[in-house]
């Protein structure tokens, strides 16, 4: 109703002023403004790093929905698409009527998921890999293990997921290029060693997929869960990895199926092993070790779904007891029941770690999108659906005592600590050198005991005398050498020889002060380089401000060491390998591997040969 306000005075009452209508919209529309953002914020994926999922009564797994393109042939076959995904997070699965079903063509049934983060089909490998494993990359260096495992139906982009192909490649292949540089930042002398090895399960049989040949077994040790005569081999570089890569997925056991054309058949685990060194508080060096599990699963399937003969059948009957056999410990882990069938199958034996260890753990459920496969996507997901309700263990015992900054502040106080820090390891460099410097000059002077009964009794310091000093243990009160006690009359010659002696065993420890320092000095700059990096402006200035303190110093750079051994031939890059269509091969077993051998190659074996990599996306 138009009401005139003109003749109205503003603060009578039931009177409404064009100003305070205008202010009452205003308001309204920031209350609903305030009330979409708070929701969206709700809404929101949440960051899901393991920092915010790490609880007094251990970690949860946490779970991701990838779902594959379209592919073509499910286009052509009059397939629709089945799956939306919301905000990042929430699944809505769609069950259709069938065609001719005319009662119920217009009803339509759903289901609702919600996940950690899940991925649309425009999903980029790299944001899937910075979003799952990126982190757990990170906590493997810092002496923890991880797990990624991905679960789902066969054709569902498992292996896309994690071998991807040359052009894309997937989650197995950044992480170990992660893994590589981000130790290229961090590690001082070679300080860090990189063990590889690659293990199949096949038919309830554990194969070396790097050394084919023999079966394994299974032992349990300290370690865990471990395949007696697994090869480990130590890699120096990403290029050596991929190649390894490359050499194992070439035998692992692929067949063609009616789902899939290059369906794995095979459960295949590839583990990375970080060992490396740090001083404690003590200053005494201690070993740490991170292990990062990457698990491609074979694809669970409806009988229907492969051929159902003679070997497939029984591939088949194995892939899905093993899976089984993973559900039935999923949901022992979620009932909290005290036993957890692992043993049922060799998959949950190699599995425990990650599923009820000191792990963190990230399962990606891969999906189709098509309604075709509307049964396959809905027990997928009912099983990442329970999956995230399995908790792990609390970190390793051996977790890095470098403190993880949480704030802008705490970094700046860290970046303080380590420059305070610095600066005395200097001073006591320094302190040290002038001792040298002093001895070799007394060294050269004609020897008068009293003189070098002060001299040696009293460090060489501009410090006042009663001014507290470092407990560090001197070599110089070592008591071999008190020329107090010594005769006056002692052979001068005796005595220049022990000086010199002194002064040797002086340059050895400066050597080794020097050395230990240099070490120390790389490794805060790193870290107070990484932290600038992420820090805001005060970290940064903070950072340049020690870094160009350190530049001062003559600290060498350890990339070399990570370098590939000299090659003795032109060496090719993982890159520059193609992907030509080579057909599979049959090996002397009869099962057929990925090896795409081509004849070319086979003339002159090498280990760089053509990567297993999954199919291209034109060929879905
Ligand atoms: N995100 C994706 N983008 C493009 N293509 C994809 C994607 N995911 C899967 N594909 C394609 O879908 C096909 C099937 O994928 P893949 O072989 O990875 O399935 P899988 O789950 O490993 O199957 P199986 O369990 O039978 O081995 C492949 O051709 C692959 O290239």
């Amino acid at each position: 109703m138009p009401v005139s306000t003109r003749s109205q005075r503003p603060n009578e009452s039931n009177s409404e002023h064009p100003h305070d209508a205008l202010k009452g919209k205003m308001k309204a529309l920031l209350a609903l403004y305030e009330e979409h953002k708070k929701k969206s914020v709700a809404a929101a994926p949440k960051n899901p790093s393991f920092g915010s999922s790490r609880e007094k009564n251990g970690r949860r797994i946490l779970v991701f929905v990838r779902v594959r393109p379209l592919a073509k042939k499910e286009t052509e076959a009059g397939a629709r698409c089945c799956v939306r995904i919301v905000d990042r997070r929430d699944v809505y699965l769609t069950e259709f009527a069938a065609e001719k079903d005319y009662l119920r063509l217009k009803r339509l049934r759903g289901r609702h998921f919600t996940f950690d983060a899940s991925f649309p089909d425009s999903a980029s490998q790299q944001e899937v890999y910075s979003a799952t494993t990126s982190e757990l990359v990170e906590a493997v260096l810092q002496g923890r293990n991880g797990s990624v495992f991905c679960y789902g139906a066969t054709g569902a982009g498992k292996t896309y997921t994690m071998l991807g192909t040359v052009e894309s490649p997937g989650v197995m292949v950044l992480a170990i290029k992660d893994l590589f540089s981000k130790i290229r930042i961090r590690s001082c002398d070679g300080n860090h060693a990189v063990h590889l090895s690659y293990l199949e399960v096949y038919n309830e049989t554990v194969r070396d997929l790097l050394s084919p040949g023999r079966h394994l077994v299974l032992r349990e040790d300290k370690q865990g869960i471990v395949a007696a005569g697994l090869t480990k081999y130590r890699a120096y570089s990403t290029d050596e990895v991929m190649a390894l890569l490359q050499q194992g997925n070439r035998n692992r056991t692929t067949e063609p199926t009616r789902a899939n054309e290059t369906s794995s058949r095979s459960h295949a685990i590839l583990q990375v092993l970080v060992e490396y060194r740090v001083r404690d508080a003590a200053m005494n060096i201690i070993n740490k070790m991170g292990k990062l599990s990457l698990i491609d699963l074979a694809g669970s399937e409806r009988a229907l779904a492969t051929d159902q003969r003679s070997i497939r059948s029984l591939e088949g009957a194995n892939i899905n007891r093993s899976l089984l056999a993973l559900s039935s410990c999923i949901n022992a882990l979620v009932e909290g029941k005290k036993h957890i069938p692992y043993r049922n199958s060799k998959l949950t034996q190699l599995l425990k770690d990650s599923l009820g260890g000191s792990c963190n753990t990230v399962m990606i459920a891969n999906i189709s999108p098509s309604n075709l496969s509307f049964g396959e996507n809905q027990n997928t997901l009912h099983w990442a659906d329970r999956a995230k309700e399995i908790r792990t263990k609390g970190y390793s015992a051996n977790e890095d005592a470098l403190p993880v900054p949480q704030t802008e502040t705490d970094q700046v106080k860290l970046v303080l600590d380590l420059q305070k820090e610095n600066r005395e390891l200097r001073m006591q460099l320094a302190k040290q050198h002038q001792k040298l410097v002093t001895l070799q000059a007394r060294s050269l002077a004609p020897p008068t005991p009293p003189s070098a009964t002060s001299l040696l009794s009293t460090p060489p310091t501009s410090a006042p005398p009663n001014e507290k000093r470092r407990t560090r243990p001197s070599f110089l009160a070592a008591t071999h050498f008190t020329p107090e006690t010594k005769n006056k009359g002692e052979d001068v010659a005796v005595r220049i020889r022990t000086l010199q002696q002194r002064v040797k065993t002086l340059e050895a420890e400066l050597d080794r002060v020097k050395k230990d320092h240099s070490l120390q000095l790389k490794q805060k700059d790193d870290v107070i380089r990484e932290l600038s990096k992420k820090g805001g402006k005060k970290v940064a200035a903070a950072g340049a401000i020690l870094l160009k303190e350190t530049n001062t110093e003559e600290v060498k750079s350890p990339s070399h060491r990570f370098r590939s051994p000299v090659p003795t031939a032109k060496k090719r890059s993982f890159w520059d390998i193609t992907t030509a269509n080579s057909p599979s091969v049959t090996t002397l077993n009869g099962r057929k591997t990925r090896s795409y051998v081509i004849s070319e190659l086979t003339a002159h074996p090498s280990k760089l040969i053509q990567p297993g990599f999954a199919r291209k996306k034109g060929d879905v």
